[in-house]
């Protein structure tokens, strides 16, 4: 296992040993619904092992849906995902988890009771953990409900980080906190994707994630509209925007 190194934080718990040419989660014309109302309407998508793919639309448009049915909460109603090479349509949450797989949801996935260092050790993370975050470090004996919205948001990510994950799904990383504290994060994201964890991302500020993605897909109205590298959307938002509003 190796150390922890001051770009990215601790190692990966867990190891990652993964094989470049395999995708983390490939879906195929998936399908999803509540009930009999239909949401995602045949998406194909694509993460790859060691990169950071956004995933942007408008507000309702089924991102939140579709990364919950590719963790395991939502059953398709069509279609197929496979994780590391293993369809998975049907397959649990815990052994998707066992796989590699992490979700990071829209609610603070801390232990609000717990204190940020004992919340590490039930995570049985690696010395150094908190190097990840200075500003949490000096918050190791607070309770996880007492911290501020973006020490919560740093917590969350550091606990997801130490259970050694090769897949991150991430909802809304920074909604509701401070620029400052949203660059760190998505930082540390992109540092992650760097040692090799595939990482998909949906987060309202396109800029943002955009400088620190590979690709980005857009999802309008429960549809794949348009996918592309990063970098050919940043140099044209005001054509991404016209995509939300279109
Ligand atoms: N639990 C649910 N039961 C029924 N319909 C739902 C449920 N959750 C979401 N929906 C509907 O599914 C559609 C997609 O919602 P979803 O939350 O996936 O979109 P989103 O792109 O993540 O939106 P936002 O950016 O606002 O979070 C919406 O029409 C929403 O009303």
């Amino acid at each position: 296992m190796a150390d922890g190194d001051a770009a990215g934080g601790p190692a990966l718990a867990g190891g990652v040993g993964v094989d470049e040419g395999q995708a983390a989660i490939e879906a195929r014309g998936l399908s999803v619904g509540y009930g009999r109302v239909p949401v995602l309407h045949g998406v194909d998508l694509t993460v790859r092992p060691g990169e950071v793919v956004a995933l942007l639309g408008p507000n309702g448009a089924g991102k939140t849906t579709l990364l919950r049915a590719l963790a395991g909460y939502l059953r398709p109603t069509a279609g197929t995902i496979a994780l590391f090479g293993q369809p998975c349509g049907r397959m649990p949450v815990y052994r998707r988890c066992r796989r590699g797989l992490s979700f990071m949801g829209e609610e603070r996935h801390i232990f609000p009771g717990l204190t940020v260092r004992q919340s590490l050790r039930l995570v049985r993370a690696q010395e150094g953990a908190l190097d990840l975050f200075p500003a949490l470090a000096d918050r190791g004996r607070h309770r996880g409900a007492l911290l501020s919205g973006g020490e919560q948001q740093m917590l969350a990510l550091t606990l997801a980080l130490a259970r050694g994950p090769r897949l991150l799904l991430i909802d809304e990383l920074s909604l509701g906190l401070a620029p400052l504290v949203r660059e760190r994060l998505l930082d540390t994201v992109r540092a992650t994707a760097d040692r090799g964890v595939g990482v998909l991302l949906v987060e309202q500020n396109a800029r943002s994630v955009l400088r620190r993605a590979d690709r980005a897909y857009v999802l309008r109205r429960g549809e794949l509209v348009r996918e592309g590298p990063a970098d050919e959307w940043l140099s044209d938002l005001d054509g991404l925007a016209s995509l939300y509003l279109s």
